[in-house]
């Protein structure tokens, strides 16, 4: 069983979850501990408790933490990888690709610790001096989903550290394996008890105590739209601060001057690779008129190529669903697409087993054409490996139809104009536009975020974590 770790201990729950590997149903990855209001009061407390010490250690103390514990994720890269893709299910070099940048980003936050600075600015006064500083928040709330395990705790956690919170982490409940590995990576590294708290167990329970408890001065969640609601709803009426990053339906235009093989490979990575379980992957793929029906073909090709199996076997490009319910979700879409009158071109079959015969949740990709903006497909996010193709007359066309949605997350374009590239990047209406790149797969020390109904609050990431994980400080001083 593994547990929940409160105030530096190592606490049982009082229920447990089953952690199932997607892949092949029948392998158990382990129990983990599930807490309870009364534990996840007890992590706040803790977190409360530990919070005046850690928020006045040197830089020098947290950097030290944060820097053992980047160096432990690298050296550990495959097995905790294994671990990923055997709990969620994106394939082995994705899952190691994953923890490469969890531990990359606590090394980039632990120099961030040393890098806290202020301003020293004069006053319209004579004789006073006015500084600018930043001060931790307090104690914080990390309520994460299941489809980045590791990265988004990760990038989370480590600016939370370093710039001196305290932490309360709930994981997604589907994957508390690579969460309890750090946790464990964490209490290892030298964080002092109380500090860091893992609170493994149901958003309804525990994610809910850690809205409403007045001991946690924030929030940082990454999830779906419908909760992210709840938290800002939480948030606002007791006066926490919060951050959230929620859903995307981002677009991917391929204008007639595109190279075809950067434009496919772009499009097949951003829609379908991770299963199509991104935030950032591009399910809307708008077309101008004369390249459409060549890259539509070359699509079919590349995709009928792709190899859907289990996420540890070798070779595979696509592994399965995370789970069930999200493969219900996926298929129901593809049906409500047909009903509107899109045409399948290739995919959308469940697979009930891999090649080997393992019992699991494995879907071919999909790909609609024929679909028009108004559609459902074309404007909810589906979370899976299901994208469509809309066709545009030109490239002011397919602009306003990329902008055509309630997102704002990841946008891209596949053109050779310098001139169509720079307009694009200038009027996306997205927090990060890519050119002849996927909308998917974001470095680690750059902010990340969106506009519109994809994010609230400040960015994650990069040295812009700073924002969220401090608050300012204004001092005036009469000489
Ligand atoms: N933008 C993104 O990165 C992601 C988007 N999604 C979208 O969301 C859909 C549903 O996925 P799902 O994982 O259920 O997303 P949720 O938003 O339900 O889950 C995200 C996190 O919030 C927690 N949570 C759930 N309910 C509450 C609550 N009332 N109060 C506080 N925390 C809560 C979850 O806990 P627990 O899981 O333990 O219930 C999980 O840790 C997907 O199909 C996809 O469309 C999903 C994942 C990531
Ligand atoms: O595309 C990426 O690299 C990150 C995606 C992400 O954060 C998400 O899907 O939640």
């Amino acid at each position: 069983m593994f547990k929940n770790l409160i105030n530096g201990e190592w606490v049982d729950g009082p229920r447990a979850s089953r952690n199932i590997n997607p892949s092949d149903t029948r392998d158990l990855v382990g129990e983990y501990a599930q807490a309870d209001v009364a534990q996840t009061r007890a992590a706040i407390a803790a977190a409360r408790a530990a919070f005046g010490a850690w928020s006045l250690a040197t830089p020098q103390r947290r950097f030290d933490v944060l820097d053992a514990a980047g160096a432990e994720i690298l050296a550990r890269r495959a097995e905790l990888g294994d671990l990923l893709a055997r709990e969620e299910g994106k394939t082995l070099p994705e899952a190691i690709g994953e923890v490469v940048r969890a531990g990359n980003i606590f090394k980039f936050f632990a120099g961030e610790a040393l890098r806290v600075g202020g301003e020293v600015i004069p006053s319209v006064r004579p004789g006073v001096g006015v500084e600018v500083t930043r001060e931790p928040v307090g104690v914080v709330g990390l309520i994460t989903p299941w489809n980045f395990p590791i990265a988004i705790p990760a990038w989370k956690i480590a600016p939370a550290l370093a710039f001196g919170n305290s932490v309360v982490l709930k994981p997604a409940d589907l994957v508390p394996g690579s969460a309890w590995q750090l946790a464990d990576i964490l209490k290892r590294a030298g964080l002092p008890d109380g500090v860091f708290n893992l609170v493994m167990g149901r958003g309804s329970e525990v994610g809910a105590e850690l809205l409403e408890n007045r001991q946690v001065d924030a929030i940082s969640f990454t999830g779906s739209v419908a909760t992210g609601q709840r938290v800002a709803a939480a948030c606002v009426a007791r006066g926490a601060k919060f951050q959230l990053e929620m859903g995307g339906k981002n677009p991917f235009v391929v204008l007639d001057d595109a190279d075809l093989d950067v434009a496919v490979a772009a499009a097949v990575n951003s829609g379908f690779f991770s299963t199509g379980q991104r935030c950032t992957a591009s399910s809307r793929l708008i077309v101008t008129e004369g390249i459409h029906d060549r890259f539509v073909a070359a699509m079919v090709d590349r995709m009928t190529s792709l190899r859907v199996d289990d996420a540890r076997q070798a070779g595979t490009d696509i592994g399965p669903v995370v789970d069930e319910r999200q493969l219900a979700q996926d298929l129901e879409y593809i049906a409500i697409a047909r009903a509107e009158g899109a045409t399948l071109a290739v995919g959308g079959e469940a697979l009930p087993a891999s090649s080997a015969g393992a019992p699991g949740f494995y879907l071919t990709p999909a790909l609609f054409t024929g679909t028009s903006p108004a559609m459902r497909i074309n404007q909810e996010e589906v979370f899976g490996p299901v994208v469509s193709v809309i066709k545009a007359k030109d490239y002011d066309e397919a602009l306003a139809l990329a902008n055509d949605t309630p997102f704002g997350l990841a946008t891209g374009i596949a053109t050779t104009s310098l001139k169509h590239a720079t307009h694009f990047k200038r009027h996306a209406q997205a927090g990060m536009v890519m050119v002849n790149l996927p909308t998917a797969g974001v470095d680690y020390h750059v902010p990340f975020g969106g506009r519109k109904a994809s994010s609230h609050g400040p960015r994650e990431q990069g040295k812009y974590a700073a924002e969220f994980y401090t608050t300012v400080k204004t001092a005036y001083t009469q000489a």
